[in-house]
């Protein structure tokens, strides 16, 4: 809104001391007309200001959302890497070394994991309509989240023009109904599905009692969203890092997945606590390159004083990921550097012992305070067990271009320039290390003749088991 404050964090301290100390003044979200109001009708998660009605919300999702019942969803997570891998192997026998864009195929697992969940349905080609009309809606919501897009969240009180004279009314109408169609389409199919799904059991919840299908549906539509580009995202950096910043981290994976789960199956998720490299590697992406680089803004409601900064109420707080990530003092020396033994307790040394783990250092990449990223749990069970098998399968080098011989170069700096920060389209070689990877991503990694309302059932029986 003109003449609003925008106070912009920069440092892990800051960040905490606001966002996650003083959390019940800094957990709303700024007023955004179009994408909040026109779009999506005041149903949007990420956009909800933090009112009765979003801690609602949030006390129907978190049941389904918490540590514990994410690592139940852990073996659709094995089911779809698996796919991955038969994927990938059949992009490079085909491609072969000019090598393949990954980004619809890990696309389509990231999706497939989260329709799955949510609807009860696989996506098997990454092509299907829902996933289409998906991409297109969160493209355009990112477009107007885009500080500037619209001269009315600048000045609200431009909403109340007839539409004639506001050019923004008659698309963000558009928008809200191919938005409202997707999501009512999906909740219908997540409840007829044969399985266990979120949208049945949310649906079931005190929580949903008085809530229409369309509320619900936002909800479960917004989830999908919110996990699609950004897991997508982040396992694209995973790549660019394997291709451009490769000093020894990806041997040195290899090598420990190589003694720990040998050549004659796939790495899983019972290995992880003899894997910490592989955790370590997948922090060290989410810090080198925070998808949601300039932070999801939150909003305050009061006026607060920090460190002798007057903070007016109804200010913008943002958390700068980008410049918060690379504080030497909190992440270690040379931050520009992918060095996954900045997470390892014993750091360099320690990389294959076992009994050391990952070192207290600031989560990041997720967000802070009441608005952290609630599938941050199921997103890093998704990020490990594809880090752990993609680096067990593959050499992953970059295409050759042109010339016989010569591979692109990969600008590791190169990325869009929006909401969320997407490496530019790549080639990559996903070559199988040998002969053992073809033969066992042949057997079983073509996972489509697997019955998914059983895994779901057994997902929903796991969740509720006493412990
Ligand atoms: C690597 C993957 C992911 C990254 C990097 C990521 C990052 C983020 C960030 C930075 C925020 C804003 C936090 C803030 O305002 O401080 C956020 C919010 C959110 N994320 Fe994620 N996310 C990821 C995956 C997921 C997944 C898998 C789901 C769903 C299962 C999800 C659901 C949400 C939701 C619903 C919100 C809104 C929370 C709120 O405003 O209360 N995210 N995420």
């Amino acid at each position: 809104m003109a003449g609003q404050s925008v106070v912009i964090l920069s440092t892990t301290q800051a960040a905490t001391d606001l966002l996650n100390r003083r959390s019940a003044q800094y957990s709303d979200r700024p007023r955004l007309v179009v994408a909040g109001e026109l779009v999506t009708k005041g149903l949007h998660m990420l956009l909800r200001p933090y009112n009765a009605r979003y801690r609602l919300h949030q006390r129907m999702g978190s049941p389904l959302l918490n540590f514990r019942a994410s690592n139940t969803y852990r073996p659709l997570q094995d089911l779809e890497s698996k796919q991955l891998l038969f994927d990938l192997l059949t992009g490079y026998d085909r491609e072969g070394e000019e090598g393949i864009d990954p980004e619809h195929w890990v696309e389509r697992m990231t999706a497939s994991i989260i329709y799955a969940l949510l609807y009860g349905y696989r996506l098997k080609t990454g092509n299907e309509q829902e996933l289409t009309t998906a991409k297109h809606v969160q493209a355009e919501a990112v477009k107007n989240l885009e500080p500037g897009a619209h001269l009315v969240d600048s000045f609200p009180i431009l909403r109340h023009l007839p539409e004639p004279l506001a050019p923004w009314k008659r698309p963000a109408e558009l928008l809200y109904q191919l938005e409202r169609n997707l999501h009512l389409s999906n909740l219908d199919r997540g409840l007829a599905s044969p399985g266990w799904t979120f949208s049945k059991h949310m649906k079931a919840s005190p929580e949903a009692r008085d809530m229409s299908a369309e509320e619900l549906a936002f909800h479960l539509g917004i989830l999908a969203n919110a996990a699609l580009d950004t897991s997508t995202i982040t396992m694209l950096w995973f790549v660019v890092a394997c291709i451009t910043q490769d000093t020894g981290f990806v041997a040195k994976a290899q090598k420990l997945l190589d003694e720990v789960v040998g050549k004659d199956r796939l790495p899983s998720f019972d290995d992880r606590p003899r894997l910490v490299y592989i955790d370590a590697i997948m922090n060290e992406v989410l810090r080198w390159r925070p998808t949601v680089t300039g932070g999801a803004p939150h909003a305050t409601r009061t006026k607060d004083v920090y460190r002798g900064y007057r903070i007016p109420a109804d200010s913008i707080v943002l958390a700068n990921h980008w410049a918060i990530v690379r504080e030497e003092s909190v992440f270690g020396q040379n931050p520009e550097a992918f060095l996954p033994e900045r997470w390892i307790v014993g750091g360099e040394d320690s990389v294959n012992a076992p009994q050391d783990g990952i070192k207290d250092l600031p989560s990041t990449g997720f967000g802070y305070g009441r608005r952290v990223c609630t599938g941050q749990h199921i997103a890093r069970n998704s990020l490990f067990i594809t880090f752990a098998r993609l680096l067990w399968a593959f050499d992953i080098e970059s295409g050759i271009l042109g010339e016989p011989g010569k591979r692109a170069t990969i600008d590791p700096m190169a990325s869009t320039p929006s909401f969320t920060a997407k490496p530019l389209p790549l080639k990559a070689v996903f070559r199988p290390r040998g002969r053992w990877v073809r033969e066992l991503i042949t057997k079983d990694c073509d996972t489509h003749i697997f019955n998914l309302a059983e895994i779901l059932d057994q997902a929903a029986k796991d969740r509720t088991v006493k412990v």
